[in-house]
C-alpha cells in the first residue's frame, strides 16, 4: 500500500487532502502539522523519514503570507526554499516520490497569454522568489518529483481570498477590490483530488505542472462573483479600484496554461466559476 506523508496539515490544502483522502481506500495517509513536524528542522525530518516507509510526501507546508514576507524575508525563505532543500535530500535518500506544490507568484506578469511551464520565471515579490527557489533546489536534487504551480487557492478551509469577502459581507463592511491583477482562482479541494489521482495511478511523469481551474479574472471579479453565488451581491457596498495599496507588488497577469497537465493526466479540468458554485453551496450546507 502506498504510504503517504503530508506535511503543513493545519492548512487548505491538507485539510482539502484529508477531505478527499476517503476516496482513495488505496492510499494511506499520515498527516503532520507543523507541531509535529515542522519542516525546518533538518534532525527531526530524517528522524521522521527514518521511521516510517514513506513511498510519497506531499509538501503543503509553506509560508503564504504575501504581504508579511517582504518585510520577514529570511523567514520566507527558510520555509520555501531551505526547508524544502532539506525535505528533498531526505526524499532522495529515502527514494520517496515528493509532490510539491509552487506558485503563480514565480512570473512577473508582464506576459498577456497563459504562462508555460518553460516560460522564464522572474519573481516581483519575496513570496514569489522564495517558492521558485524552493522548486530550483527540489529540480537539483530530485529525479522523483512533481512540483505543481497552482494559483488563487481557495476552500472552505483556512485564511483566503473567498473566506475574507465572505466574512466582510457578512459584517455589512464596504468592499473595495482591485482590477490591477488578472488570474485564476483554484479550487483548493480539485487540486487536492488531482494529486491524490496521479498517486493512485501511479504517475512516473515526473516534472513541473502548471495547474489551476480554468478561465480568468480579475480579483474584483472574483469578489463580485463569490456575492452574486452568495446571494449578497445586491446587499453589499462593493467598489472597484485600480490602485489598492499594498506592501508586496503582485504579477499584472498571471493566468497559468495547464495544456502540459492535460495533455499528459487523465483528470478533467474544471471552469472556475463551477468549482466556486460547489464551494460556495458546501459552505451554505454546512452554515
Ligand atoms: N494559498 C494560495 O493562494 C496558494 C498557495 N500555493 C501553495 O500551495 C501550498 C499550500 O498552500 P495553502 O494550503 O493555501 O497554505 P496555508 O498557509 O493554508 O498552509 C500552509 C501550512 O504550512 C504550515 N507551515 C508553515 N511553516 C511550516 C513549517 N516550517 N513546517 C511545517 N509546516 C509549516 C502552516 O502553519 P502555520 O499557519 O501555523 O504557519 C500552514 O498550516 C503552499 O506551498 C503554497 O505556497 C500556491 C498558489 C496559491
Ligand atoms: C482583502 C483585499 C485584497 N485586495 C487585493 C490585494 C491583492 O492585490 C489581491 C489579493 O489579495 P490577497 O492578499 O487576498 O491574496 P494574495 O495573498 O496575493 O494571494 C496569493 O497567495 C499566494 C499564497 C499565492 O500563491 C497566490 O497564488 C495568490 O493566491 O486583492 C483588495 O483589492 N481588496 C481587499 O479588500
Amino acid at each position: 500500500m502506498k504510504k503517504i506523508l503530508v506535511t503543513g496539515a493545519n492548512g487548505q490544502l491538507a485539510k482539502c487532502i484529508k477531505n478527499a483522502a476517503p476516496h482513495f481506500p488505496d492510499l494511506q495517509f499520515i498527516f503532520v502539522s507543523k507541531e509535529e513536524l515542522d519542516i525546518q528542522d533538518a534532525g527531526l525530518l530524517r528522524e521522521f523519514f527514518q521511521k516510517n516507509n514513506y513511498s510519497h510526501c506531499i509538501n503543503t507546508a509553506a509560508y503564504t503570507n504575501v504581504e508579511k514576507a517582504e518585510s520577514e524575508p529570511e523567514i520566507a525563505f527558510t520555509i520555501n526554499a531551505e526547508a524544502v532543500k532539506i525535505l528533498a535530500t531526505v526524499c532522495k535518500e529515502m527514494n520517496v516520490i515528493l509532490f510539491h506544490i509552487s506558485t503563480d507568484y514565480v512570473f512577473d506578469g508582464i506576459k498577456n497569454s497563459p504562462y508555460i511551464e518553460t516560460d522564464p520565471t522572474n519573481p516581483i515579490n519575496v513570496y514569489g522568489a522564495s517558492k521558485l527557489k524552493g522548486e530550483q533546489y527540489i529540480q537539483e536534487i530530485l529525479d522523483k518529483f512533481f512540483i505543481f504551480r497552482t494559483s488563487w487557492l481557495y476552500s472552505q478551509y483556512g485564511h483566503n481570498f473567498l473566506r475574507t469577502i465572505i466574512k466582510y459581507a457578512d459584517e455589512g463592511k464596504p468592499l473595495t477590490i482591485t482590477t490591477e491583477q488578472t488570474g485564476t482562482p483554484t479550487n483548493a479541494n480539485d487540486l487536492a483530488n488531482a494529486l491524490l489521482q496521479l498517486i493512485e495511478q501511479d504517475s512516473i511523469n515526473y516534472g513541473v505542472y502548471h495547474f489551476s481551474n480554468e478561465g480568468e479574472t480579475t480579483w474584483y471579479g472574483f469578489a463580485e462573483e463569490i456575492l452574486r453565488q452568495r446571494g449578497k451581491l445586491k446587499d453589499t457596498n462593493l467598489a472597484k479600484t485600480n490602485h489598492y495599496r499594498t506592501f508586496a507588488a503582485r504579477p499584472e497577469y498571471s493566468v497559468l496554461d495547464n495544456a502540459k497537465f492535460k495533455n499528459t493526466f487523465t483528470v478533467p479540468a474544471v471552469n472556475w466559476l463551477e468549482s466556486l458554485d460547489i464551494v460556495i453551496k458546501n459552505l451554505l450546507d454546512n452554515k
